[in-house]
């Protein structure tokens, strides 16, 4: 794989993303309906040594998006006590980001909590949505796959404010830069204009103005995986779709 200019945990992520399985080539189908020369599947992260490099990615994300002033994708640092996953694919995530980065630095870290909500409430015993940490009063990063529509970070950043923490930020693996798609004819004219440029990453940080980071880019898979790792036409048709539908924010 080509090493090119992306720091190191870049490329250590992306060569194990694309070893396991979880970032393909080909044509997918999103769930904008869009047809995608390549896809992301966190779920893949299943293994031991998968699960370790996805979490140290993490960490690695967050510690630098937290100590450099000169991070690309935000001007702000993420401070925090709480890391949030939301239900699913963001449980084992969050409790793994948290162990992987009280590892590297327990003053830090070490004393920082994790929770996480239940699709379902319980009814019995404890009984309620969220597990783990109380969040009333607390600092909370919330930590996901990936950015679709937005729709499940906002309902997470809704269940956040509801228990009475306040949304640090949120941290996801991949961040597709893609604009949003068009309104469905006939809505009311909601969600972005066509001829904007936006994504749904781009509209979580203006509405909510917190920092919002991702382990990778879409710009970071095209430069990785010049030199070699893929087929130059998987390249070209990244390329080609970056042009179609890459967002401007
Ligand atoms: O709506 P967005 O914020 O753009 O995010 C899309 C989310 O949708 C999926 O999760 P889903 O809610 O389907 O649950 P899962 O984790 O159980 O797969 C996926 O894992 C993303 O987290
Ligand atoms: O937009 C999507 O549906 C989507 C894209 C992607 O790369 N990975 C994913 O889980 N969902």
């Amino acid at each position: 794989m080509a090493q090119q200019e992306l720091p190191q945990y870049k490329t250590d992520f992306l060569h194990a993303a694309l070893e396991g399985g979880a970032l393909r080539f080909g044509t997918f189908e999103l769930k904008s309906k869009r047809q995608s020369p390549y896809f992301f599947n966190a779920g893949s992260f299943f293994t031991g040594s998968l699960h370790a490099a996805i979490v140290d990615a993490f960490a690695s994300t967050i510690i630098s998006s937290s100590s450099s002033s000169s991070s690309t994708d935000s001007d702000n640092t993420l401070d925090f006590d709480v890391i949030f996953g939301p239900a699913y694919k963001g449980i084992p995530l969050a409790a793994g980001v948290l162990y992987a980065l009280a590892r590297r630095d327990p003053a830090r870290f070490g004393a920082v909590g994790y929770a996480f909500d239940r699709k379902e409430a319980k009814d019995h015993g404890e009984g309620g949505t969220l597990v783990g940490a109380p969040l009333r009063g607390k600092r909370v990063l919330v930590i996901d796959d990936v950015v679709s529509s937005g729709t499940a970070k906002r309902q997470a950043v809704d269940l956040i404010r509801a228990a009475g923490g306040t949304v640090a930020g949120i941290v996801v693996a991949l961040d597709r830069q893609e604009t949003l798609p068009p309104p469905a004819a006939g809505a009311d004219g909601s969600g972005s204009k066509s001829d904007e440029r936006t994504s749904a990453i781009g509209e979580l940080r203006r509405e909510y103005g917190i920092p919002i980071v991702a382990i990778v880019r879409l710009e970071d898979i095209i430069t990785g995986m010049r030199g070699g790792a893929i087929a130059e036409d998987d390249i070209r048709r990244m390329e080609e779709y970056r042009a179609k539908y890459g967002a401007s924010d």
